[in-house]
């Protein structure tokens, strides 16, 4: 088989919880309050409520709707692949590395049917300078449910000056009036 862009690296190493991350069974709070996967905010967002695991792990469940429809009844694909983005991103919230997707691979296996429950769980899968290398999937219906979407992904480490160049300015106003909005730690910009 063909080497992927997010296969580990040889060189790297194993991802470690910040000794001031969350507690297991926390919910982490929204990194953003209008971030479309976790920002209550955001009136058309999927709202996940992501909660710390052991280790450098997360879980989440998505009740699929019918406003996330792709074809009659079943969930769109993109939206599956923003779920699992999403969860995998929280994953710096245990590390405490603010960073941003360079690239997310995704397996759709099953359908996945309106009404239904996905179960999301991401882990962090090791750490090589600013790369952190991570794993996602989502069962259907339980934890133990098949599996209908499975992804993997490479997020790169950026500093803050990253959301100050590009990011939208009365956006960033709007932080800088409130910053309520931001719900992340004080994160390690330089590993
Ligand atoms: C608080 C966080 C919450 C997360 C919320 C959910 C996640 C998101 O939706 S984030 C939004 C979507 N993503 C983005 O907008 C990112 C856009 N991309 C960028 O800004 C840049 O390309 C960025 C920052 C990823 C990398 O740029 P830069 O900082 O210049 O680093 P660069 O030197 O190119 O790459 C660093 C390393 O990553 C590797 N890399 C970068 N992109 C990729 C890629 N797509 N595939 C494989 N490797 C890559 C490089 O090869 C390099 O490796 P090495 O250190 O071994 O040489």
């Amino acid at each position: 088989m063909t080497a992927s862009r997010t296969d580990l690296p040889a060189d790297a190493t194993v991802a470690v919880r910040h000794p001031d991350a969350p507690a297991p069974g926390t919910v982490l709070p929204a990194h953003y309050a209008h971030c479309f996967g976790c920002g209550a905010a955001e009136r058309h967002g999927l709202h996940l409520a992501i909660v710390a695991g052991e280790g450098v792990e997360v879980t989440a469940t998505f009740e699929v709707t019918e406003h996330h429809q792709g074809a009659p009844g079943l969930a769109h694909g993109g939206l599956l692949a923003s779920a699992l983005d999403e969860i995998l991103g929280m994953l710096g919230h245990l590390t405490r590395m603010s960073c941003v997707t360079a690239r997310l691979e995704t397996d759709f296996r099953r359908p996945v049917p309106v009404g239904s429950t996905l179960h999301l769980r991401s882990r962090a899968d090791g750490v090589a300078g600013r790369k952190l290398y991570a794993s996602a999937e989502g069962r259907l219906g339980g934890t133990d449910g098949p599996v209908a979407v499975r992804a993997r992904a490479l997020f790169v480490q950026v500093g803050l000056e990253h959301f100050a160049e590009h990011g939208r300015p009365e956006d960033l106003e709007a932080v800088a009036r409130d910053p309520r909005l931001i719900g992340v730690p004080d994160y390690t910009v330089n590993p």
